[in-house]
């Protein structure tokens, strides 16, 4: 429906609305499947210019591009984060991700009180025994391996297959499957939360011993209320849900990268070679030693760059706002994808080159420019601990295995995350 404005006002941004209700949606996500997303939005910007409209997933949405914009996006206060309404019935309505103002900030902090580096470097050992998913569970919820946990692996898979679907719950549909094994989760995390009330009000465990002890004690002193058992079970989904997948993409990206890229492998091995022979063969990994792998994490970071885990995201806007000559009206829909940046060749030169050494003096980079991790109010807390968990698992799988890849498709798909083809099959080999 067309919104007529008052003359004196800013016109709303080019571009088409599309068809009611799907708009560009498939377009977009068919593009995403098939790899081509970044070439899609390009296009757009190439015919609309940095700022254009269009409608995804059942709204209205103004398209922004290039650092200007993730700077406006990542700090405006008149910019609430908009999930697609899937994401919002799979995670929860009272996540951090629904939060704005003192609310968001509150909660944020106790997350961010979690995921500091000083309580991380209590962890940098055990993150040596699992992948990401065993990682955020014992982290998050103290949940040792068995059976809880593996119900949870299967759970959370099934939860993030339904976070960008058309939100129709039936029983055959991915959104309905999705909703059910989100419900199991909750059912698992509220029987934990309980336990760990009872444990806490019997002084037997601390409140720093894991996310949800630090959720319990919470507020109650007066100044704040104490978070429900809802927030608390909706925030630790989150902090699993945007804490092992996106992390283990990651990981998956380096290792199919280094599959066929020598140079960089010989530099990466050099680095951690030298790292272990410093220590005795069982002696566990030190802060210290996290932080000399200087050339493994501008590796990652250029993977971060090429193969960004988080496409983009979306915002609300909540009141009219006046942006570059243009109309945002309230309650419409702005998305920024991290392409516009890291991919643009007027910030990273010869941007298809794949080359680590962009990373060598980060004050190089413009700001807003490399956004895998978000920025302004909402930047990834968990970036430090994605750096932790990807240097401490790169380390061991490369100074203790070889492998190549044993796949001929080497493509991948956004469904969102990038996911490549085949899972990605290796052929790994103990060395020694
Ligand atoms: C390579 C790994 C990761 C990447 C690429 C990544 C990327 C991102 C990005 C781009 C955002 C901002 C979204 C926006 O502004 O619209 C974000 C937010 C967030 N991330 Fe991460 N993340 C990673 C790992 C983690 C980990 C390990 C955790 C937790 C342990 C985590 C927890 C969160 C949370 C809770 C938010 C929401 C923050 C807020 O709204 O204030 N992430 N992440």
């Amino acid at each position: 429906k067309k919104t007529r404005r008052p003359p004196h006002e800013k016109p709303l941004p080019p571009g088409s609305l599309g068809f009611p209700l799907v708009g560009q949606s498939f377009g977009l996500l068919r593009a995403m499947r098939s790899n081509t997303g970044e070439q899609w939005l390009r296009r757009r910007s190439n015919k609309y210019g940095p700022i254009s409209k269009l409608s995804l997933f059942g709204r209205n949405t103004v398209f922004l591009a290039g650092p200007g914009a993730h700077k406006f996006v990542f700090t405006s206060d008149a910019l609430a984060l908009q999930q697609p309404k899937s994401a919002t019935a799979i995670i929860g309505s009272r996540s951090l991700l629904e939060m704005i103002g003192e609310e968001h900030r509150r909660v944020r902090g106790a997350l961010m009180q979690f995921l500091k580096p000083e309580v991380l470097r209590r962890y940098v050992h055990p993150l040596t025994k699992g992948l990401t998913f065993d990682l955020i569970c014992s982290l998050v919820l103290g949940l040792e391996r068995g059976k809880i946990r593996e119900a949870l692996v299967q759970d959370f898979a099934e939860m993030l297959s339904g976070v960008w679907a058309v939100p129709i719950d039936l029983p055959f549909t991915k959104f309905g499957k999705s909703l059910r094994a989100r419900r199991r989760a909750a059912q698992l995390i509220s029987g934990i939360v309980r336990q760990k009330k009872t444990l806490l009000e019997q002084r037997k465990c601390s409140p720093d011993q894991d996310l949800i002890t630090c959720l319990l004690g919470l507020g109650g002193d007066g100044n704040s209320e104490p978070l429900t058992e809802e927030e608390i079970v909706d925030n630790t989904v989150l902090i699993m849900f945007a804490g092992h997948d996106t992390s283990s993409t990651l990981l998956t990206f380096i290792i199919r990268h280094l599959a066929n890229d020598p140079t960089n492998y010989d530099l990466v091995l050099r680095e951690n070679e030298d790292i272990a022979k410093a220590k005795a063969p069982s002696e566990a990994l030190t802060w210290d030693d996290v932080n000399k792998m200087k050339h493994t994490w501008r590796l990652a970071m250029e993977v971060l760059r090429t193969i960004p885990p988080v496409f983009g995201n979306f915002r609300r806007a909540l009141k009219d706002i006046e942006y570059e000559g243009y109309i945002i009206p309230k309650g419409w829909q702005v998305l920024w994808a991290s392409s516009t940046t890291q991919m643009d060749e007027n910030i990273f030169k010869s941007p298809e080159n794949f080359d680590p050494s962009r990373f060598e003096n980060p004050s190089c980079i413009p700001p807003y420019s490399f956004v895998a991790f978000g920025g302004g109010t909402r930047i990834c807390p968990g970036n430090e601990f994605a750096r932790i968990e990807t240097l401490v698992m790169m380390h061991y799988v490369v100074t203790r295995f070889k492998w190549r890849l044993s796949c001929k498709d080497n493509g991948f798909a956004r469904i969102p995350l990038p996911t490549p083809t085949d899972g990605l099959p290796i052929d790994l080999e103990p060395k020694n």
